[in-house]
């Protein structure tokens, strides 16, 4: 019965020492990478007895597609690194779970492939960031829409890359043959003289994680304002919002219309410092009151984990590097070991504490313990 680290353990023998650390590693000192996994065993389970569960149900809603589980896949950039399958082995192996899957901008498999290829039970979002050349936005926009996307997913936690020190210190860039497969051209978003440069000096691929280069290609002037309406105007998908923390933040995300929020610190890799995910989750769910969708990921290792986000309010879950693990284990068959583990554990937890559907799963289902809740909540 492997477990999430047996996995974690496999995938750093299987990876270059480039890849693991760029899967692996945060910014800065990674205190908030290593809050995330800490921050989970302050909320104890609290359970109920003697409550005859004999049948276990994890059916949930998203966005109104039923699913059969709220175990969803976070956006991970560049999944062939891990396994030569990369996201087509991600996006099969959630077949039986009826969830959804959300697809990094920075895939290596192209987002018409990862849907045409991919398994027709799951619903698939796609991860968006967005630049200052808003063509190449608004195209993408518009072959994730034709693609059969349901959601587009901003991440709004990114204006610029964190300092990733390890990536720094590799040089890391993704090896070949691996691209960046939603971009024809790997240099679309350069200017033509940059662009022209880049193929003098052979078509090696940028450094796409150095602010130098692909980073910040991203529009840093974003503002409520300046990106909501705008996207409203190219398409009609429902609009979440991925790096939300705070109650006021979740509140604007409700007065601009958007559909849901994914509460993340971008697991440990923007801004080191923040609080835990979990640890900011209740004050999210407060600040959405009942008027969007609120997700949860950051640090999720095992059902335990699931269970205590969907009892502080997460409607569904979203695993990262665990994945990621899988892959670089054992392609599809590994990341769906890593399903069917996370799966298992939460309907022990579920069944252990007297929960039958995961509506049962409320906030009395934990005890909070450890350094005291922030005043102003
Ligand atoms: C290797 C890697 C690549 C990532 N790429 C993206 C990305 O392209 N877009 C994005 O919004 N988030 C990205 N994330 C963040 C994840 O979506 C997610 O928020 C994070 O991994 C959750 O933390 P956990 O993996 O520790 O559970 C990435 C994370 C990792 C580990
Ligand atoms: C420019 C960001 C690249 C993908 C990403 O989001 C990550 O590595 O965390």
């Amino acid at each position: 019965m492997p477990v999430v680290g047996d996995y974690e353990r496999l995938a750093q023998s299987h990876l270059s020492r480039a890849a693991w650390d760029y899967y692996a590693t945060g910014s800065n000192d990674m205190e908030s990478l290593r809050d995330n996994l800490r921050a989970f065993r302050k909320y104890l389970l609290r359970p109920r007895i003697l409550k005859g569960i004999s049948r276990i149900s994890t059916e949930t809603h998203l966005l109104g597609y039923r699913a059969q589980s709220p175990l969803c896949i976070s956006p991970s950039a560049m999944q062939r690194m891990a396994h030569p399958d990369g996201e087509l082995a991600t996006s099969r192996a959630m077949a039986q779970f009826h969830s959804c899957m959300v697809l990094s901008t920075y895939s290596t498999t192209a987002l018409e492939e990862v849907i045409d290829q991919g398994n027709p039970h799951s619903s698939y979002w796609f991860q968006l960031y967005l630049y200052q050349n808003r063509p190449v936005s608004a195209e993408l926009i518009r072959r994730a829409e034709v693609a059969g996307y349901r959601a587009l997913v901003l991440t709004v936690d990114t204006p610029m890359v964190g300092r990733r020190l390890a990536d720094a210190r590799n040089h890391f860039k993704l090896p070949p043959p691996w691209r960046l497969a939603n971009f024809p051209d790997d240099f679309q978003i350069l200017t033509a003289s940059e662009r022209a440069a880049r193929e003098a000096n052979g078509p090696q691929l940028a450094d796409h994680l150095s602010n130098e280069s692909l980073g910040n290609r991203s529009d840093t002037s974003l503002t409520w304002q300046s990106c909501l309406p705008w996207l409203r105007s190219v398409t009609r998908l429902p609009i979440i919002l991925k790096g939300v923390l705070t109650r006021a933040d979740a509140a604007l995300a409700v007065q601009h219309g958007c559909a849901g929020v994914i509460v993340s610190n971008h697991g440990g890799r923007q801004l080191d410092g923040v609080q835990a995910s979990i640890d900011a989750l209740a004050e999210v769910v407060k600040g959405a009151q009942g008027q969007l969708e609120v997700y949860f990921d950051g640090g999720v290792r095992c059902g335990a984990d699931v269970f205590r986000a969907l009892a502080l309010g997460a409607r569904a879950v979203f695993i990262g590097r665990p994945v990621l693990w899988g892959l670089a284990a054992n392609g599809q068959k590994g990341v769906e070991a890593i399903l069917h583990e996370l799966q298992s554990e939460l309907e022990d937890a579920m069944r252990l504490t007297g929960c039958a559907t995961l509506t049962d799963i409320q906030a009395q289902c934990l005890y909070r313990t450890g350094y005291p809740i922030p005043s102003q909540l």
